[in-house]
């Protein structure tokens, strides 16, 4: 069966991209069929696999949206792209944030997403969905055709006000759209280990949310290393295999695996 996982978060530069490309880099190397979908109009994961000019690109998932809006199916395989470490992925560039404006006056306009993910899961084990930094139509649409919700948190504030708000929002596409749909956990990103802002932080959503809501155990570590694996195209197990990010991401690759179970 395949897990379609949505990476949320409305709040930008907290690691979305950098969690979807390397946790779908690591289930790939445990021997998963890992598809990831740029559901952000940025281009930033098409960046992060080695494409430079994401504008320049003639089949991302605008086309593919636009297909489905207008009745018509896409091609077996369009937009879809390998990528050499084991992944396919669907690219976006900024034609997504005209999609989003456009898609205001479309039939069942949450939808849209959800119909293609049905038509592609057997293929894979694994979808994950790198959303945009909003709660727009486009996250709506990744929220209605996902099962689980991955949220990454970067510790380095207090986020309660924030997390209210798109738990507010995963709840109501549970209740109206999605019944299938949970919060798979939050994942503290760009940690710096010098400091205990992540176990405040971890403090802080269990006075409010109690047990409700699983902190996955292990924190993805703050590390120039990162930064730099966006520019070289490639995961953080080929750029940087022996340090902390890397390590912190077979962990988590591990617990998501766990979670399957
Ligand atoms: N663990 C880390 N340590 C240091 N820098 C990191 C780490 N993870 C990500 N970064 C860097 O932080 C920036 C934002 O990361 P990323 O693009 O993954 O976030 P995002 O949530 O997808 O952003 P957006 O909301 O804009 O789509 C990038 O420059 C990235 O390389």
């Amino acid at each position: 069966m395949c897990r379609v996982i949505a990476v949320a978060n409305q709040k930008g530069g907290v690691g979305k991209t950098t969690t979807c490309v390397n946790l779908g880099i690591g289930l790939a190397r445990e021997g998963k069929k890992v598809l990831l979908i740029e559901a952000d109009a940025q281009g930033s994961m098409a960046v992060s696999l080695g494409i430079q000019e994401p504008d320049e690109l003639d089949e991302t998932l605008v086309n593919i949206m636009e297909k489905l809006i207008n009745d018509k199916e896409p091609e077996p395989g369009e937009g879809i792209i390998h990528h050499e470490e084991g992944v396919d992925f669907i690219p976006a560039n900024i034609e997504l944030a005209g999609l989003e404006t456009s898609l205001v006056n479309v039939m069942s306009r949450e939808m849209v997403l959800r119909q293609y993910i049905c038509g592609i899961k057997k293929q894979y084990d694994y979808i994950l969905i790198d959303c945009m930094p909003s709660l727009g139509m486009i996250t709506i649409n990744a929220l209605v055709a996902a099962d689980r919700v991955l949220i990454p948190v970067e510790a380095a504030y207090l986020p309660v006000k924030g997390l209210q708000q798109l738990i507010k929002t995963i709840g109501r596409v549970h209740r109206k759209l999605n019944p299938e749909l949970s919060i798979m956990g939050i994942l503290f990103t760009k940690v710096d280990r010098r400091t205990n802002f992540a176990k405040d932080i971890a403090a802080q959503i269990r006075e409010v949310y109690g047990n409700k809501i699983h902190i996955f155990a292990n924190c993805i570590p703050m590390s120039v290393r990162a930064a730099e694996t966006t520019a070289e195209g490639k995961s953080i197990y080929l750029h940087d295999p022996k340090g902390i990010v890397a390590e912190g991401y077979h962990y988590l690759t591990g617990e998501v695996l766990d979670d399957e179970e």
